[in-house]
């Protein structure tokens, strides 16, 4: 392991530079299961930095989803804060809002691409229905989707699926935007498609990004920092800031800063 670039927990880890939009402050959760409690989340100390665009990866079980949970006020802390721009994650939740997209397909079949974008506007913002509709048309035309406004989910491929899923995160314009394994389901052509395309929409406006995966490849790729989490209890295991090449373009997968970032990586993993 690189000391440099990989380091161990510490309570001050994470402090980036730029001021920190989401603060992250001794957050443990526990869960209580008919086979015992779990301590799904333990003494997680972080701060995300505005503009970011942040990875977690571990193994299954490490407690990432719930970590997402738990920042975005989905779960109640055991113990430990969320401060989101200096608010409570509720608070935030009720003024600003989250974007989230999901592995799979969370869009409504019975609607048509348009159909499932408006659907934050109509239903979260009350927008009048002509404005919805010319709003989903820009967005769709954000994701390359200009021309496939009236397909229904059944007629797009998953790739094209993910893609309305983003333009709807993003018809609210949120600052912070939670992808929970968004190309899981994907094959690995289109998953790099994506990542080029998520990176470009991410530059285009001032976006935070927390991103989970399990594919160091895609952690590597498209962040800035990699929060490495461990399991039995869950916690950070280490936050590694990416030195792959900027700007993006698919030769940085044979970068040798990203060569050795992924030994780094699986090493950190195994251990
Ligand atoms: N509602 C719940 N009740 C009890 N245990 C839970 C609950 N939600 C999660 N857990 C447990 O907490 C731990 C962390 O789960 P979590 O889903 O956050 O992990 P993960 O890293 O996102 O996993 P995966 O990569 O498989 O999605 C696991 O042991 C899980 O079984």
């Amino acid at each position: 392991m690189n000391a440099g670039s990989a380091r161990p927990l510490d309570p001050a880890l994470g402090k980036a530079a730029a001021p920190p939009v989401i603060e992250i402050d001794g957050v443990s959760v526990r869960f209580d299961s008919a086979q015992g409690p779990v301590d799904a989340l333990s003494d997680i100390n972080l701060g995300i930095a505005a503009g970011s665009f942040t990875s977690i990866i571990g193994r299954s079980g490490c407690g990432k989803s719930t970590l997402l949970r738990a920042i975005t006020g989905l779960i109640r802390p055991t113990s430990g804060s969320v401060q989101v721009q200096g608010q409570s994650s509720a608070d935030y939740q009720r003024t600003r809002r989250f974007g989230f997209v999901f592995q799979g397909d969370s869009l409504f079949p019975w609607k048509t691409a348009a159909g499932n974008v408006e659907m934050p506007m109509e239903v979260v913002q009350g927008m009048p229905r002509a404005a919805r509709r010319k709003r989903a048309e820009e967005l769709l035309r954000l994701v390359r989707l200009d021309g496939f406004e009236d397909h229904y989910p059944a007629q797009l491929s998953g790739g094209m699926r993910q893609r309305v899923s983003i333009a709807r995160a993003l018809s609210y314009e949120p600052e912070i935007l939670m992808m929970d394994e968004p190309f899981g389901a994907l094959d690995e052509f289109t998953r790099r498609e994506m990542h080029d395309e998520v990176i470009r929409i991410w530059r285009s406006r001032p976006l935070t990004v927390l991103f989970v995966t399990h594919s160091l490849s895609e952690a590597l790729y498209l962040s800035d920092r990699i929060v490495v989490m461990a399991p039995r209890p869950g916690r950070v295991k280490a936050v590694i800031e990416v030195e792959t090449p900027r700007p993006l373009d698919p030769s940085a997968r044979t970068s040798a800063a990203y060569l050795r970032q992924m030994t780094e990586l699986e090493a950190l993993l195994d251990a």
